[in-house]
């Protein structure tokens, strides 16, 4: 392992020291650089990578952005390196001084979680962490470190660009979806899952797994889409939902209570409910292609294209309360 990849070792062998043994890191990481090389877009990706300048590493959050590194070189040269990893969809981010507008203000989002929390000094997992953009809020929270889990080549990729602006951090991110990573990585603080929810075939086991990841007591955040209405019902999009494919189903928050209770959480709580605007999710120079404003119907305010109801989001904190079935 050379490169980004062996600051990603050294760093997440430092963070799972005393919760792992060292073989169950060594086959986490032999899994994760195995996904990300199967991709056919890996050598172009690194090739990329391995141009980036070199810059004065360090990271800091400036309002909602992530700003990383300062440039030594010209920007021409960088700015055409980072359009390499287009569609940049999570930020803010400013990379040695380029501002790269992504297509989510993922900070707005940050902004209605945040205040719920308490991360000091906390171990966390994000599961589906995009980019690690979130991470990096996290850290800058107080965590005391952050392991991230996303199967998207891509989002790792730019996760490992990052990196190289912002230095050696304890944010890391594994090219793994959340059930194949090995039953022993658990015992966190807090486990977060955003985004990710509805498109799980089978919720409650995704939840489930969440669960099992935490130590006892630990907090679980959650966000995710949920339908309109006060039965506990399911909200079925067969098609696609405001473009998204492989969304299966939609719940009421009355039915995401009964999923949260009945895998094993307590004190479950919907701190945040808000739709999302097409000021929040929209094409820009860095993510160039349909964005929300395409998935809604313009005849119709409130609907999607598909004739569903327009994207909700809801944040909801939960504790564990069954121990986990297994621990590092
Ligand atoms: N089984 C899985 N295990 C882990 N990750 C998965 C899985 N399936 C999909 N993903 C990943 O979950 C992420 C969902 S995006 C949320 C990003 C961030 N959390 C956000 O809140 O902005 C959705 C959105 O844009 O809202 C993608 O990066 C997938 O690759």
């Amino acid at each position: 392992m050379a490169g980004p990849d062996a600051e990603l070792a050294q760093t997440l062998r430092a963070a799972l020291a005393q919760t792992c043994n060292p073989e169950t890191v060594d086959d986490l990481l032999a899994a994760h650089s195995n996904h990300l090389s199967r991709h056919g877009d890996f050598s172009r990706w690194q090739n990329h990578l391995a141009g980036l300048p070199p810059v004065h590493r360090d990271w800091h959050i400036d309002g909602g952005t992530l700003v990383a590194g300062r440039r030594v070189g010209k920007a021409e040269a960088l700015i055409e390196h980072l359009r390499s990893f287009i569609p940049w969809r999570k930020g803010p981010l400013r990379l040695a001084g380029v501002n790269i507008d992504t297509e989510w203000r993922s900070d707005w989002k940050w902004d209605r979680i945040s205040p719920h929390l308490d991360l000091t000094a906390k171990r966390v997992l994000d599961v589906g962490a995009g980019n690690g953009y979130f991470g990096w809020r996290m850290l800058d929270q107080g965590a005391e470190a952050v392991i991230g889990c996303d199967p998207t080549p891509l989002f790792v990729i730019q996760h490992a660009v990052i990196r190289h602006f912002a230095g050696p951090a304890a944010n890391h991110l594994l090219a793994q979806r959340l059930e194949d990573l090995p039953q022993t990585l658990a015992d966190f603080d807090a486990v977060f899952s955003m985004g990710v929810l509805y498109h799980r075939r089978r919720p409650i086991d995704h939840l489930t797994d969440l669960r099992k990841r935490l130590k006892q007591g630990g907090t679980l955040i959650l966000e995710t889409l949920v339908a309109p209405g006060d039965a506990a019902q399911l909200l079925p999009t067969p098609d696609r939902y405001a473009g998204m494919r492989n969304v299966h189903g939609l719940p009421t928050v009355a039915l995401l209570h009964q999923w949260l209770e009945q895998s094993g959480f307590s004190t479950v709580r919907c701190v945040d409910r808000t739709a999302t605007t097409i000021e929040e999710q929209r094409s820009t120079d860095w993510m160039p292609y349909h964005s929300l404003a395409q998935a809604l119907d313009p005849a119709r305010p409130g609907w999607t294209v598909e004739g569903l109801p327009a994207p909700a989001r809801t944040v909801w904190l939960a504790r564990s309360v069954s121990p986990p079935d297994s621990a590092c």
